[in-house]
């Protein structure tokens, strides 16, 4: 195999090129600055976001790693292929464990750590004992792409958040095209011979490419990590961290949504509001910090009985609404039933008891002469109030404040 075969002379002429290390700067610089950037919105992010940590380590490694090449003399030494070569495999090994953690998967360390031990042993083999540089840099570039290729793989498989997916993919794809380039570059100069100065030349080409592939992989890090960011302070400004249930605002803007959606497609929809029964003397009698427990419970049994399409909304302290998309009153009331029911079953540990907990809820039904949901509300509150009048533990309807003859949507 003609590819096989020590560029001896050659070697240095590559070397002796200064475009190349020019280039290389470039990339360097490139390479360093992102990963800066990425450090700060680590930073920033008060430290949560540990995806940007990952990417912020694989790109500075990158950096310093094209430095090196730049510095360290040549041919290289045994340390020096074990340093350039750790440094251009953490890239994409640090971007790929960016992408599994992003994907809610474990990074398999252990089995790319050995990837990279093998990697790095024929880097060694191919310099010290072949001594072909060219099947060194071939080993390198073959391993960097199939592990940019791993991590499009995994953005295109995941199907939650599209966009931010599609970017990663976008920016592996781009280095993995130059590789796949270089790849072709020194097949093309050694089948039939080498040609040392055709080498030198398209080198130059791949190294021109490269800074490019580097910041568009670098963007595409920082956008899905700034999406990422949107979508957490989207959920923790719609959500009760205490409960995971939407909090009033939450609950507003997704119930203003499924209203629309109900007046579209002429389904009936209604909405339970329900509270847990002296509460306060729970409060009172276990502490605040068991009130809470008791909260969560309610809540989860709330959650655990409502269907994908319903929302679920803590409006504060131990007061929930529910909105039930496509179900009548009649609906309504059987979903708090059969919440009322499950309440007998959940026993909150205190310190002295199991703590049981009753609850009363209002029903009520989204009806054609309701303007907002504001009218709806005032209804369920109605219900509610009688429910807690008539002794609790009872789930009470309204369809009229005034005694009105109502008519539901559907
Ligand atoms: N532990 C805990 N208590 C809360 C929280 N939010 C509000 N509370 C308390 O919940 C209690 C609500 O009491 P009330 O509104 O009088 O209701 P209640 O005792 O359940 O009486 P009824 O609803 O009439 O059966 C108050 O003591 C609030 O301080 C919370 O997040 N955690």
């Amino acid at each position: 195999m003609t590819i096989l075969k020590p560029i001896g002379e050659e070697r240095s002429l590559l070397w002796r090129c200064m475009d190349l290390k020019l280039l290389m700067f470039i990339t360097s610089t490139v390479t360093l600055v992102i990963g800066l950037v990425l450090l700060i919105t680590w930073q920033r992010n008060q430290r949560e976001s540990e995806i940007a940590l990952y990417w912020s380590v694989g790109f500075c490694i990158t950096g310093v790693a094209w430095a090196m090449v730049i510095l360290v003399p040549h041919p290289y030494s045994a340390f020096s292929t074990v340093l350039v070569s750790t440094g251009f495999l953490a890239a994409p090994m640090f971007i790929l464990a960016g992408v599994f953690v992003r994907g809610g998967t474990a990074v398999p360390w252990r089995l790319m750590m050995v990837a990279c031990g093998l990697c790095i042993f024929v880097q060694l083999w191919y310099t010290l004992v072949a001594n072909s540089e060219l099947v060194r840099v071939l080993n390198l570039t073959v391993f960097n792409l199939v592990f940019h290729l791993i991590a499009v793989y995994l953005c295109l498989r995941s199907t939650a958040d599209r966009v931010g997916n599609i970017m990663l993919a976008m920016g592996s794809l781009s280095i993995a095209a130059v590789l796949v380039f270089r790849i072709y570059l020194i097949a093309k100069n050694t089948t039939g011979g080498l040609d040392a100065e055709a080498l030198v030349r398209d080198e130059v080409l791949v190294f021109l490419f490269m800074p490019s592939a580097m910041v568009v992989e670098g963007l595409a890090c920082l956008g899905a990590i700034l999406l990422d960011l949107i979508g957490r302070l989207t959920y923790q400004a719609s959500t009760d961290p205490m409960t995971g249930c939407l909090n009033r605002r939450g609950f507003e803007d997704a119930a203003t949504n499924n209203i629309a959606i109900a007046k579209r497609h002429a389904l009936p929809i209604s909405a339970v509001i329900c509270d847990i029964d002296y509460f306060k003397r729970i409060n009172d009698h276990h502490g605040h910090s068991i009130g809470d427990d008791v909260i969560k419970a309610f809540a989860g049994v709330l959650k655990d009985s409502a269907r994908d399409a319903d929302i679920v909304g803590r409006m504060g302290g131990e007061e929930f609404l529910i909105l039930l998309l496509g179900c009548s009153m009649n609906d309504g009331i059987e979903y708090a039933e059969r919440i009322r029911r499950r309440l007998r079953d959940i026993h909150v540990p205190s310190l002295s008891r199991s703590i049981n907990m009753t609850a009363s809820f209002g029903v009520t039904e989204f009806l054609v002469d309701d303007e907002s949901l504001e009218s709806m509300f005032r209804r369920a509150d109605r219900a509610l109030y009688r429910a807690k009048d008539a002794g609790r533990d009872r789930v009470e309807t309204c369809l009229s404040i005034r005694g009105d003859v109502v008519v539901p949507v559907v």
